[in-house]
């Protein structure tokens, strides 16, 4: 991990202080052709610096955290992200970040920043790029070029976390990555479209500004540093947030492995993508209300498909035509999200009715 910060000098109009963390974004290939077999080896001073013509009006701050595939990020790099970004508001009195970050996990990180920072003016961005930086065709740079100019527009200001790639700019609490190869991958589930895009260079909004949500969970930073081995960062694998099972159903998904992972892992919830809208065998449905009831286990029910929502309506009933307590609809969040918002609500030690009521709100609609 680098702990080295550089300062563009330039006029100082908006500093932006851009975070590296890793990614395609920051790869190289062997071959300027190949858009696979590359490996992280760019830093975030170098990224910048491919781009020559960026405005002058901008202060350029960089700072690379990490240098990982996203593939490697644990909740722990999520919390030195979180701390990063809070100090250099709080401390530095910068508002306007852009976050270089592997796609594969970016939805995660975004999510989670978005329900964990809440200050007023402060604009996030996170980019990255389908093909490595090396690539003949690369959307490396140009990607990283659009984020800072996002970044440094006023009009994104207080519409929370957004994601910029392929010219298009999208809300981190919606959007998802809908294709493993293409350049045009991030979309934003069915009900919320993106939010704006780029024309000859110019960021261009399609609503006026407002906020995805306004659920939001204040971590508190000596509880956060006491949860953060910094140390260890980057290092080995850690997890400071609650440990959270996500299961994916199947035809025949055997739901033994429900009670394994309470067993070996200490499972604290389970997420499951159910298919269609909350369905699964009415064997898995028995073993997770025995999961509740013995365990006080709670368990959301997502859903496979992309877009669509599993409301409380679709939870599963039993004899008495109730459900069991336990039992959360998961709303239009996809699994993984669904996972990062439960993680919050257990680390605030939530109770079961407050955990609902979050899963119950605005932009949400599951409970
Ligand atoms: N396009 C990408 O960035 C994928 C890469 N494996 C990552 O998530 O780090």
């Amino acid at each position: 991990m680098s702990e080295i910060e550089i300062t563009h000098p330039s006029h100082t109009e908006t500093t932006i202080k851009i975070l590296g963390t890793g990614g395609t974004i920051a790869s190289k290939a062997e071959s300027n052709v190949s858009t696979s077999n590359y490996k992280v080896d760019l830093t975030v001073e170098d990224l910048v610096k491919a781009i020559p013509d960026l405005p002058t009006n901008l202060n350029l701050k960089y700072k690379q955290l990490f240098n990982l595939d996203s593939k490697e990020l644990t909740s722990s790099h999520l919390l030195f992200l979180h701390k990063e970004i809070v100090e250099s508001y709080q401390i530095e009195g910068i508002k306007n970040f852009v976050i270089t970050h592997g796609t594969d996990s970016l939805e995660e990180t975004a999510f989670f920043l978005e329900l964990t920072i809440n200050f007023p003016d402060i604009t996030i961005v996170l980019t990255g790029s389908m093909r490595p930086s090396s690539n003949v065709s690369s959307d490396a740079i140009f990607n990283l070029y659009q984020a800072i100019k996002v970044a440094s527009a006023p009009e994104s200001k207080n519409r929370g976390v957004l994601v910029v790639l392929n010219d298009s700019i999208g809300s981190g609490f919606y959007i998802t990555k809908t294709n493993a190869n293409s350049l045009d991958t991030f979309k934003s589930s069915g009900q919320a479209g993106f939010l704006g895009n780029f024309v000859h260079n110019q960021v261009h909004y399609y609503y006026p500004v407002s906020k995805p949500t306004s659920i939001h969970f204040n971590i508190d930073s000596n509880k956060l540093t006491k949860l953060l081995d910094l140390n260890n960062v980057g290092k080995k694998r850690r997890n400071e947030l609650p440990e959270v099972s996500v299961f994916y159903n199947v035809q025949g998904f055997n739901p033994t492995l429900i009670q394994l992972a309470i067993d070996q892992i200490g499972t604290k919830a389970i997420v499951i993508a159910t298919s269609g809208a909350g369905s699964l065998s009415e064997e898995t449905n028995e073993i997770l209300k025995f999961v509740w009831e013995k365990y006080a286990i709670p368990v959301i029910f997502s859903k496979r498909s992309q877009d669509g929502c599993v409301t409380s309506w679709a939870l599963p009933k039993f004899d008495n035509d109730k459900t069991f307590k336990g039992a959360i609809a998961g709303g239009y969040l996809n699994p993984q999200k669904c996972r990062i918002l439960i993680q919050l609500c257990l680390l605030q030690n939530y109770s079961i009715d407050q955990i609902k009521s979050v899963f119950e709100s605005d932009g949400i609609f599951g409970g």
